[in-house]
C-alpha cells in the first residue's frame, strides 16, 4: 500500500510525524489537495468506517494538519472517505485519547485493518512510543482486521464504546 499525506504545514514541524516519515521515504507529502492522488482518505468525519473490504485500493492518504484546523471541509479531496474505528492514541501529545490519532498512528491503524501489519510496524518503529500504539490497540485492531466490511467493524467498535462509557 502506498502512503500519501496531504501536508497542510500548520502544526509544530518539530513534532510532525508526517515530516519524519517523509524524511525516511516512508510517505509522499503533497502540498495541495489538487496534487494529492486519489485513494482511501482517512477522515475522522467520514460516515463509513475503514474495513478490510477497502484493501483493494492502492493508496492510503492522511491529512496532516493541526487538530484545530481539521474541519470537515479540510478533507474534501479525491478518493473514498473512511473514518477509523475506536482506537486510542499512544503518542505523548494525546496519550489515551480515543479517535484523535496523529498521522503515523492513523496510517498504521489503517494498514493493520487492511491486512498490512508488517508495514504498520515499520512506520511506527521510527517513533520511540510507536510500539505502544500497537500494544494499546492490539485486541481491537485484530478484531477489526478480521471483519468483512464496514458494518461489522462498527459493530465491534460498539463494544469498545460501551466499555468506555461504563
Ligand atoms: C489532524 S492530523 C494531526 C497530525 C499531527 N500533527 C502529527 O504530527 O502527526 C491527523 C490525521 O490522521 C488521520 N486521523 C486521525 N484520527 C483519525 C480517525 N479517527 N479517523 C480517520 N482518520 C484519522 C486524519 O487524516 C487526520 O487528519
Amino acid at each position: 500500500m502506498e502512503l500519501h499525506v496531504r501536508y497542510e504545514g500548520d502544526d509544530d514541524p518539530e513534532k510532525c510525524t508526517a515530516r519524519k516519515l517523509d524524511r525516511m521515504d516512508m510517505v509522499t507529502l503533497h502540498r495541495s489537495a489538487r496534487a494529492t492522488p486519489a485513494g482511501v482518505v482517512l477522515n475522522p468525519f467520514a460516515d463509513r468506517a475503514l474495513s478490510p473490504a477497502d484493501a483493494d485500493h492502492d493508496r492510503l492518504i492522511a491529512l496532516d494538519c493541526s487538530w484545530e484546523t481539521a474541519e470537515r471541509e479540510a478533507f474534501d479531496f479525491a478518493g473514498v472517505q473512511r473514518s477509523l474505528p475506536f482506537l486510542v492514541a499512544a503518542n505523548p501529545v494525546n496519550y489515551g485519547t480515543p479517535f484523535q490519532l496523529n498521522t503515523v498512528e492513523a496510517l498504521a491503524g489503517g494498514l493493520v485493518i487492511l491486512g498490512e501489519r508488517d508495514h504498520a510496524e515499520r512506520i511506527l518503529s521510527k517513533f520511540r512510543w510507536g510500539h505502544t500504539f500497537l500494544e494499546l490497540n492490539d485486541e481491537p485492531l485484530e478484531r477489526y482486521a478480521a471483519c468483512d466490511d464496514s458494518s461489522e467493524v462498527v459493530a465491534v467498535q460498539e463494544e469498545y464504546l460501551v466499555e468506555e462509557s461504563e
